[in-house]
């Protein structure tokens, strides 16, 4: 029999370009111990070549907080699920932004979800599949009405030989054989290349590409590959080295194994805190679709949060495109009231303080002008009106700005800072510091501070806020 060198070698696969990389089956696992030796910090090399940006005419998201989000956490409930799935529609848009998300059909309770989601007849996100990459889960899926499904096919040495024992012949053999069983069932293959970040570009990833846009030129099927950043290694330093680099990736996909942008996926994790960074980079170097989870839960440190996905989106360009950017706070308010998330307060576009401030000095910038210190109208665009944190150093336009925010009054009804009710509250939250507080102050606190101060005044202000309809209360 012929040897894997000499069956995926160069008369083997197409021609269209001078770049043939064929598959080196090598002897001895390429671990790239330069740049991992497990006792130090990774290293990022460089040498300096750069790749051009291509930027697709059409981008868009994709969610997996059913499948690797879920595998982080104590897993959802069927209604979770379907309540979760529905505001990632709402998200989408009627374009799609949202394009699909990933579902686990391993359990009972697994396929229940999948159902109920598919039930609601949304055309995104289109529900697709995560499976074991065997005959009986082809068949399944098949059964349930699912077009595309998720095949692991880890292309590191690390797994290739270290975790599963193999050789890269032998595994390109059996990941060949694993997508050809998919194609024969008329099932869209999407082959998550796992550990890219870590693998032999030229000898294995090229190579094993270029064998499945064959198999995608025979079939007419179009294969997926998604490019996975397992353990969030990828950089966008331009002149990094591969097999780090995550715009030479994109690049080297496109140009030497002739995937199109459309069916190049990234998914990243968030280890070395660049998973915004390079899901953008992706993108702007050729990938269509990039790969995300709701607030970003998955594996250690996380996958790519699909709401930072969502609002570069629209940075990158120019333009909602009908997304309905205010179900991230309601996908947020979800994870903190019925699935009692904690959500660092700090994190953008979500965390209890990504627009509030505690320094006096801002708070009297936004008495005077919001957009001093405010990112964008995050009021109108997520619901989610500018706030003010009262704490040591707030002072009188810090308590004035929360006054008029949290009892939501407007023009002529704001109180200014000089007004006697700011003054009372600045003197007992003083007296309380002086008395060796060290905590901010609560808005509930806030309010039983006026009740005493002011109790006329209290009660009017409740009732302004009864009238139009909404309760007090800052998120
Ligand atoms: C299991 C794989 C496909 C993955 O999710 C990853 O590499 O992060």
């Amino acid at each position: 029999m012929a040897s894997a060198n000499e069956r995926y070698g160069r008369t083997n696969l197409l021609q269209e370009n001078d770049y043939n990389y064929t598959l080196q089956d090598v002897e001895q696992a390429n671990l790239f111990e330069d740049m991992f030796d497990y006792d130090q910090i990774p290293k990022i090399t460089f040498n300096h070549r750069t790749v051009p940006m291509h930027f697709p005419d059409e981008i868009w998201i994709t969610d997996t907080t059913f499948r690797d989000g879920q595998q982080a956490r104590i897993p959802f409930s069927v209604k979770e699920v379907v309540d979760l799935y529905k505001l990632l529609h709402k998200l989408s848009g009627p374009k799609g932004i949202i394009r699909q998300s990933e579902f686990f059909v391993y359990t009972e309770k697994d396929r229940r979800a999948l159902e109920e989601c598919m039930a609601l007849g949304y055309e995104f996100p289109e529900i697709t599949t995560w499976i074991r990459a065997n005959k009986k889960d082809f068949a399944l899926a098949k059964d349930m009405g699912i077009r595309e499904t998720g095949i692991l096919v880890s292309c590191s040495d690390y797994h290739i030989f270290n975790k599963m024992g193999m050789t890269r012949g032998q595994a390109l053999d059996k990941y060949l054989g694993v997508v050809k069983d998919a194609l024969d069932m008329g099932i869209v293959p999407r082959c998550h290349f796992e550990d890219i970040t870590r693998a032999d570009f030229y000898g294995f990833v090229v190579p094993f590409a270029r064998e499945l846009m064959k198999l995608r030129e025979e079939s007419g099927i179009p294969i997926k590959i998604r490019m996975c950043d397992t353990l969030g290694y990828g950089v966008t330093y331009p002149g990094a080295s591969l097999p780090r680099s995550v715009q030479g990736i994109v690049y080297g996909l496109r140009f030497y194994a002739n995937v199109p942008s459309r069916l190049l996926e990234w998914h990243g994790h968030n280890d070395f805190y660049k998973v915004v960074c390079n899901a953008a980079t992706a993108w702007l170097y050729g990938a269509s679709s990039v790969n995300c989870s709701m607030l970003g839960i998955g594996e250690r440190t996380g996958n790519c949060p699909i709401e930072a996905m969502a609002i570069e989106y629209v940075q990158l360009k120019g333009t909602q495109d009908g997304m309905d950017l205010r179900a991230i706070t309601e996908i947020a308010d979800y994870f903190e009231k019925e699935l009692k998330y904690d959500i660092n307060p700090r994190t953008p576009f979500v965390g209890r303080n990504f627009n509030s401030t505690r320094a006096g000095i801002h708070a009297d910038g936004l008495l005077k002008d919001e957009q001093i210190y405010n990112i964008f109208n995050t009021e109108k665009i997520l619901g989610r009106p500018v706030t003010v944190v009262i704490g040591e150093h707030s002072g009188l336009a810090g308590i004035a700005h929360w006054v008029n925010a949290h009892f939501k009054l407007e023009g002529a009804q704001k109180i200014d800072k000089k007004s006697g009710l700011v003054q009372k509250i600045k003197d007992e939250v003083d007296r309380q510091y002086a008395e060796g507080r060290t905590t901010s102050f609560g808005d509930n606190e806030l309010e039983m501070i006026i009740r005493d101060a002011d109790y006329m005044k209290y009660a009017a202000l409740c009732a302004h806020v009864a009238n139009i309809g909404d309760a007090p209360g800052q998120k």
